[in-house]
């Protein structure tokens, strides 16, 4: 199957000679939630607003449902839905007014239905008859991702979703989205926040100084997440790993006086355990002990500043 987007080396140079995207290649699938992560200035407005149509590519190639963002604009802009960064919110407007109003923009015929269902969807039909500006602000995101789904558009892009929002409204939104992928739509957020990645991506990349440094599965991220270290300063200096430990991923510093175990946090008891009891056996004692793990943030924070 077709991805939902392609993106082919795509670099972005802009008119002051700043590059802000550089050989960037990335596809993503039909009813995937792909996180794209990075820190301030990276490059993820950039590239979204590259396959949205709003910002022009440099060289590369884009596409968006099979769709060349150049070439056949029209039909890859429907394809999509985008939830900005910044939300202009100070309309008079009704809901219902607003989010029809959106799916015209794109020369499709009225259909009160789909527009009664995405109400529904995000808790907003109570809402349908109020004023934009009189809502709160958690109902006026709903708002815009209302507008971004009226015209039935099979991706949607997040761009910062949850920036500024409390921590139950944050809940609420990924609940949303969640919802909204389980209907069949392909979601792409960008985020600060790590736990925002970890809690809802099914895949997650990493881009950096405009280059995408990492794309990888979740749930391996997260086995990467669940990865601990033991650290035992020992009594006596040891010359060599003792034969017992070589199986183990177990090393010794370059004096001698510490052994590092790294383990996989769900092995926590078995793995420790063994260890500590193989060391008793074998005579080896310790002063001091620390366990320490390594979490995606640490992953996140050593990979963009390297
Ligand atoms: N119109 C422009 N002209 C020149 N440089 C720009 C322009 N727009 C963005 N940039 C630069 O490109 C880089 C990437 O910006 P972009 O907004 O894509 O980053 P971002 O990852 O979305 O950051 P943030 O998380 O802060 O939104 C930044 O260094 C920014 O200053």
């Amino acid at each position: 199957m077709q991805p939902d987007i392609s993106v082919q080396h795509l670099n972005k140079i802009y008119e002051d000679g700043f590059q802000a995207l550089k050989d960037v290649s990335l596809e993503i699938h039909n009813g995937e939630i792909f996180a794209l992560l990075g820190p301030n200035g990276a490059g993820k407005t950039t590239l979204i607003s590259i396959i949205c149509g709003i910002v022009n590519p440099g060289n590369g190639e884009v596409k968006a449902a099979g769709y060349d963002i150049v070439r056949q604009y029209r039909q890859a802009r429907e394809a999509i839905g985008l939830v900005p960064q910044e939300l202009n919110t100070d309309s008079f407007e009704t809901v219902w007014d607003a989010v029809s109003f959106s799916r015209g923009l794109f020369g499709k015929a009225p259909k009160p239905s789909h527009i009664e269902k995405v109400l529904k969807d995000l808790s907003l039909w109570d809402k349908r008859d109020n004023r934009i500006m009189s809502l709160s602000g958690g109902m006026k995101r709903r708002v815009m991702i209302a507008k971004a789904l009226s015209h039935e558009p099979r991706i949607l892009f997040l761009d910062e979703p949850t920036a500024g929002v409390d921590v139950e409204l944050r809940r609420d939104m990924w609940e949303m989205v969640r919802k909204l992928r389980e209907n069949g739509t392909t979601i792409i957020l960008t985020t600060h926040y790590i736990e925002e990645a970890e809690e809802m991506a099914d895949r997650i990349g990493v881009i950096r100084q405009g280059e995408i440094i990492l794309v990888e599965d979740k749930n391996s991220l997260m086995s990467k997440l669940g990865r601990k270290e033991l650290r035992l300063q020992l009594m006596h200096k040891l010359d060599k790993i003792p034969g017992e430990l070589t199986l183990e991923p177990v090393e010794l510093s370059d004096d001698g006086y510490e052994l590092v175990y790294t383990f996989d946090s769900q092995q926590q008891q078995a793995g420790v355990a063994g260890l500590l009891r193989t060391l008793g056996d074998l005579g080896i004692e310790y002063r001091d002990l620390q366990t320490r793990e390594s979490s995606l943030e640490e992953i996140f924070v050593g990979l963009v500043h390297e």
